[in-house]
């Protein structure tokens, strides 16, 4: 494998949202194959602590009726109800992410599962940009209305969001406000010790 060539389509992921997602969505095949990236990232003690819940085709329906019911109950009004509907509605797929974090765990504390929830979420997203799709992870309050999360978990499950899924329609806006990565990637020393 070169990494040269991989490197550049890495670097060009960016977030496409709702609005600018068309037909087609991925299919089983490609949907199997973004999980299975899903499944390479960093996981302590290999726990697996989500799972991934297609909505398409007429579940969209359903979703949207979800979506317009929380914007309602959070005073939202029609028009953000129905542009919340709307937003369950316009992506061809959504694929819900639910976290199963054992909050018990012996070996692995809460923070490190989270951890492995948003590595499999990125390189969920990151397999799709290599299929050629568009998407954007998106939760907004809905994720903690009753109804909603009743809808997508188990007891003990908690919704982390919805990944929006589909063919651009439009190239992405381009650099987001990400700094460089030389004010990220800093060389540690000792901190002097002050006294
Ligand atoms: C768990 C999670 C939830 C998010 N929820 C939202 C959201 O509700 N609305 C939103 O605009 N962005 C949300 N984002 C951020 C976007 O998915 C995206 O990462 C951000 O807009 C930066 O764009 P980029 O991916 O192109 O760098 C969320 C990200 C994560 C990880």
């Amino acid at each position: 494998m070169n990494p040269n060539a991989l490197l550049p389509l890495l670097l060009d992921r960016y977030s496409v949202g709702p609005k600018h997602l068309a037909e087609p969505g991925p299919d089983d095949a490609q949907l199997a194959l973004m999980t299975a990236a899903a499944l390479r990232a960093p996981d302590h003690a290999e726990l697996v602590p989500f799972r991934f819940k297609v909505v398409r085709g007429d579940a969209r329906t359903a979703m949207a009726a979800l979506f317009a019911g929380a914007a309602s109950e959070a005073g939202k009004g029609e028009e953000g109800a129905a542009l919340d509907a709307e937003r369950a509605l316009r992506p061809p797929v959504t694929v819900a992410v639910v976290a199963r974090i054992d909050l018990g765990h012996p070996l692995v504390p809460a923070h490190e599962q989270w951890a492995a929830v948003g590595g499999a979420v990125a390189n969920f997203l990151m397999a799709a940009h290599l299929l050629g799709f568009g998407g954007k992870m998106l939760s907004g309050a809905k994720v903690r209305n009753a109804a909603v999360a009743a809808a997508f978990c188990e007891p003990g499950e908690t919704l982390a969001g919805w990944i929006a899924l589909g063919t651009p329609s439009r190239k992405p806006a381009g650099p987001s406000r990400k700094p460089d990565p030389g004010q990220v990637l800093i060389d540690w020393h000792l901190p002097c010790k002050r006294d």
